[in-house]
């Protein structure tokens, strides 16, 4: 049969009408799920969160302890304004356009050091989400001395060039004076500042939905406490409740050394395109200057095997010969990154975070030493916290009520699930049968008798066992909130044994037991899955370091275990003892006439003496108290407490709004 001729469609010329050009904010704007925006729920935390973590970084670079004030406050319905300010450095005044209103601007992407930030996307892409869903620009002030003017701004992002627009002062934003007439200024022109020497507040109004507890800001802000105890923060909510967390560290951290990129973790591409954009100079020198650990004996030996001139220019270099070069250096043994580069937490400051906030008795924790993965090196770490109460027993009447209006949860055992990290399915079961709920019945639609017996069905169950293992993750000590699945470090705690350690455990799922585990992992270049920056991706070099860390405080936890079940058995073993002393003594005394009392003291103290194991007491560090320390010696990087002698929070003071409005009246 004939092939049926088809009318054509188009033609190369009509397509190429059709063809132009994409600016990275028109493809984000489109994509904003990528960024962290898929959602008003999310959009709310990503905003703050990429603010948060900007002004920390920039405190932290620029040596100043960090204060920061977020403040979110409701302003139509599904609307809200996010105000977030630092007393950082502050921003000069022709950067604050750029930095506010063009994707990919950014001082972090180019340098290989540990920073929160690293693409140069965040904090403009929540301003273009902001703009997008309110049409409202956003606001910032910026003042980077006492004596100076501050700058103030209202930029609206331009996507289809990626540029700037600002919208005040006829294009060339204002300046705010220094000292009182300053003041007078903000006043009267309603522009949100708390007088400060210096720092930036940025202002973002959007379509959001608040909500507390899991991948909540409330989350996000106690978890970025836990592992930055030199911060201290004011947060009021949009129900005006007020959380200041005061820092417990008065030190920052060491400052993070910028690093040059190693020659094993360069791409072919990446290789070529730094030699074109290099300035002129040899080879040789190229190398040496370009990338770290290439020292002149192996820059010559790289240009030797590739049979480039050592001396000639590096912009003569053809395609043929840079890969060659790329070769060489994969065969060439070049000494691995130098790794002082890296800010861990450290030991005693996850032991010191975790214990804060986690309630529980036993807490250990591991910092890896350095490892390299694609030329970057990292430092992963582990902490664990194990026992305390599950997060159900701790929520107030108020609490509850505020989380059941809140929820979007169609039945009460979803609410459970996603509303309390670690609750399992299992136990959302027992809650609910315990509060003799039906099954189905919706949280919003509960009565003030039911939810008082939600909250007492809540308090009662012991959902210790069935409590899902609580994994917070952390990178560059920014918490991941989202895509729990998705991350090398679920994986890994999936992927480990936990049954060794004393857990429950089925194959290829998360452990059950009361227990937390913090992993954090710095590097001067994180491999996130997305822009994101949600989970971490699984490159077999961090993942062999995780294991080891969770391998590290699992042992040390399961010793812990074991001891305690010995001990609990003894002192069982003991209470059955004495039970029935009494009655032997009476009856051996009738028997041979011997003296009771005496009889049931020595019989007493060799019951003593076969369950001495019971009298075990482990001092703060897990050891035994009296001799041989040897026989728990759990090393020092592990605390063990009292739990009922827990005190909750990261010095976190929260002042209900009523409070508030009394406090400002006095
Ligand atoms: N509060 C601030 N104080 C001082 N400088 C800031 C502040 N916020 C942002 N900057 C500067 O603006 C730049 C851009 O910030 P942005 O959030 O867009 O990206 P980033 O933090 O570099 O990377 P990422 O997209 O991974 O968050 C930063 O690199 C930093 O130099």
């Amino acid at each position: 049969m004939p092939a049926t001729k088809s009318a054509r469609r188009s033609d190369a010329t009509k397509m190429a009408a059709a063809q132009k050009e994409i600016s990275v904010s028109e493809f984000f704007a489109k994509n904003r799920h990528l960024l962290g925006f898929d959602n008003p729920r999310k959009a709310l935390l990503t905003t703050v969160k990429e603010a948060v973590d900007n002004s920390l970084d920039a405190c932290e670079e620029a040596g100043i302890l960090p204060e920061i004030w977020v403040h979110i406050e409701p302003t139509a319905a599904g609307k809200y304004k996010v105000g977030i300010q630092d007393n950082g450095p502050g921003i000069l005044k022709k950067q604050i356009p750029l930095i506010f209103g063009k994707l990919l601007y950014g001082s972090k992407f180019h340098r290989l050091r540990q920073s929160r930030g690293q693409q140069g996307i965040g904090i403009s892409a929540a301003g273009m989400y902001g703009v997008q869903t309110t049409g409202k620009p956003v606001k910032i002030v910026s003042k980077v001395s006492k004596g100076k003017p501050a700058h103030y701004y209202e930029i609206q992002i331009d996507t289809k060039r990626n540029e700037p627009k600002i919208l005040n002062g006829k294009g060339d934003g204002e300046d705010i004076p220094a000292g009182e007439k300053g003041l007078a200024y903000i006043e009267k022109h309603g522009i949100e500042w708390v007088p400060q020497d210096h720092g930036t507040r940025v202002t973002i109004e959007l379509e959001a939905k608040f909500v507390r507890g899991r991948g909540s800001v409330d989350e996000y802000l106690e978890q970025t406490a836990i592992a930055n105890p030199h911060v201290t923060l004011h947060y009021l909510d949009p129900e005006s409740y007020q959380y200041d967390y005061t820092r417990s560290a008065e030190a920052l951290p060491p400052e993070p050394k910028e690093i040059k990129p190693h020659p094993y973790g360069t791409e072919l591409g990446r290789l070529a395109a730094m030699m074109e954009e290099s300035e002129a100079m040899s080879v040789s020198e190229f190398f040496r200057t370009k990338f770290s650990r290439v020292t002149p004996a192996i820059a010559r030996k790289l240009c030797e095997s590739a049979k480039v001139s050592v001396r000639g220019s590096v912009h003569k270099v053809d395609r043929p010969q840079v890969e060659k070069l790329f070769e060489a250096i994969q065969s060439t043994k070049i000494s691995p990154p130098a790794t002082d580069c890296i800010c861990p937490i450290g030991e005693d400051l996850i032991l010191k975070g975790l214990h804060h906030v986690v309630p529980g008795e036993f807490y250990a924790a591991a910092t890896r030493p350095p490892a390299v993965y694609r030329g970057n090196p990292f430092v992963v770490e582990v902490g664990l916290a194990y026992g305390g109460t599950a997060p159900t027993q701790n929520v107030t009447r108020d609490l509850l009520n505020d989380l059941l209006d809140e929820t979007d949860t169609r039945t009460v055992r979803q609410f459970l699930i996603h509303t309390f990290n670690g609750l399992g399915g299992d136990s959302a079961d027992k809650i609910v049968k315990e509060s003799g709920l039906k099954t189905r019945q919706a949280p919003s639609g509960l009565k003030p008798k039911e939810r008082d017996k939600l909250l007492a069905a809540m308090k009662n169950v012991n959902v210790s066992e069935g409590q899902q293992m609580n994994i917070l993750r952390y990178a560059n000590r920014v918490p991941l909130q989202f895509q729990q699945s998705a991350c090398a470090v679920t994986q890994t705690v999936i992927g480990t044994n936990w049954r060794g350690y004393g857990l429950t455990q089925s194959r290829g799922s998360m452990p059950k037991g009361p227990v937390s585990l913090m992993v954090h992992i710095a590097s001067v270049w994180v491999p996130f899955t997305s822009e994101s920056k949600e989970a971490i991706a699984s490159y077999p070099e961090i993942q062999k370091e995780i294991r080891l860390g969770l391998q590290a405080v699992g042992r040390k936890l399961g010793m812990y275990l074991r001891r305690r079940l010995k001990v609990r058995q003894q002192s069982d073993r003991r209470e059955v003892f004495q039970r029935y002393l009494k009655e032997v003594a009476s009856a051996v005394s009738v028997i041979n006439a011997a003296e009771e009392k005496e009889l049931y003291e020595q019989l007493l103290n060799v019951a003593r003496k076969r369950t001495a194991e019971a009298d075990t007491k482990l001092d703060d560090r897990g050891r035994k108290v009296e001799e041989d320390p040897s026989q728990l010696n759990l090393g020092d990087n592990v605390l063990i407490v009292n739990p009922a002698h827990h005190e909750a929070a990261i010095n976190r003071v929260v002042t209900a709004p009523e409070e508030a409005e009394e406090d400002a009246e006095a």
